[in-house]
């Protein structure tokens, strides 16, 4: 299994199992057949209500002795409405009870957008604070105590550009660790690569078959990445699922990347990306696909509703 490094020697395994929209009831069963499977890093978030489950999932795997918890790499993120310096340890515990841990391996800032405590999803201006109520600093500071305590091994954060990450590395202190992203053939982040690998951060990156379970009938037109002739034919030339391609398309770009599946069948074959090696002609075919799309535009956070604009969020 292939792992990346962060600077203090710790190591990261590469392909992670993704929890989002997996649901209470399916996701306790996939946790634990990704560790089956020889998944050994899992991402999670307060946000998506389902922590609880992924930890019956954990718990289940420490006790059939699968692993132990030293094997397992968890991350977790801090949602939008615990941004203030005082709700950041309260968030962090909350995740800790609820995924039955006592440390995270990586905790990240989800999103560089900040609401009133207690609001899940912002729908009017008055639910937001802007970056002069909360500055994002002030909850950088909050996450490097989180990671002096202990709590947290590792921190970093989730959907910053190059202008916001410039701002936390400006600070004294501890610098971000990683930076989480939506990232795949049709959305490559060349730049923000770059920025990224220059200044020491890790990258992961979110969505790598094009979150198919998450389009909703507005975005029916939305290009496809799983059915894409070209990564079709790669597919078959390797013999295995687009999806493999996909994953492998990352593992390559030594970025980790963390698929979403409840599927017995598909989180398994899933994991044959870690056993593949794509060649350069194949890298290259995947990077002339011309079609360039994001899926997750951060819209809702976006607008006419809200203080921010799309330039907080992409270079
Ligand atoms: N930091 C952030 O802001 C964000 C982080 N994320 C993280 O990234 C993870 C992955 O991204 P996500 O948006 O969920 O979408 P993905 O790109 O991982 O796609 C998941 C979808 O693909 C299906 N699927 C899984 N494997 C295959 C396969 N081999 N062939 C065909 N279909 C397949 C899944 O269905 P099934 O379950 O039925 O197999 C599901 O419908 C999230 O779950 C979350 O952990 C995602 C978005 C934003
Ligand atoms: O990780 C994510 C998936 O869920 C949220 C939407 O419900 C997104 O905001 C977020 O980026």
């Amino acid at each position: 299994m292939k792992t990346l490094s962060f600077k203090n020697g710790d190591t990261l395994p590469a392909l992670g199992l993704g929890t989002w929209k997996s649901k209470p009831g399916e996701v306790r069963k996939a946790v634990y057949w990704a560790i089956q499977a020889g998944y050994r890093h899992i991402d999670c978030a307060a946000i998506y209500q389902n922590e609880k489950e992924v930890g019956q999932g954990i718990s289940d795997a420490f006790s059939d002795g699968l692993v132990k918890r030293s094997d397992l790499f968890v991350t977790s993120k801090l949602w939008n409405d615990c941004h203030r310096h005082e709700d950041v340890k309260p968030a962090l515990e909350k995740s800790l009870e609820n995924l039955r841990l006592d440390y995270l391996d990586l905790y990240l800032v989800h999103w560089p957008i900040s609401f009133k405590h207690g609001v899940t999803f912002a729908s009017h201006r008055e639910e937001f604070y802007t970056y002069q109520d909360v500055p994002l600093t002030q909850t950088w500071e909050a996450m490097q105590e989180q990671k002096a305590s202990g709590m947290a091994k590792h921190i970093g954060v989730s959907n910053f550009n190059q202008t916001k990450l410039r701002e936390i590395l400006a600070m004294k202190g501890e610098s971000p660790e990683m930076n989480q992203v939506e990232m795949h053939p049709f959305l490559p982040q060349l730049p923000l690569v770059n920025f990224c690998k220059e200044n020491g951060i890790l990258m992961t990156a979110y969505s790598p078959l094009g979150s198919p379970d998450s389009r909703a009938e507005k975005h029916k037109n939305d290009p496809v990445l799983l059915t894409n002739p070209m990564v079709e034919e790669i597919a078959k030339k390797y013999g295995v699922n687009p999806g493999v391609i996909l994953i492998a398309w990352s593992l390559h770009r030594d970025i980790a990347v963390i698929p979403k599946s409840v599927n017995h069948d598909r989180i398994f074959s899933n994991f044959e990306a870690s056993k593949i090696q794509l060649r350069d002609e194949d890298m290259l075919e995947l990077r002339d696909l011309g079609i360039a799309h994001r899926f997750i535009d951060g819209s809702f956070f976006t607008g006419a509703h809200s203080p921010y604009k799309q330039s907080d969020l992409w270079d």
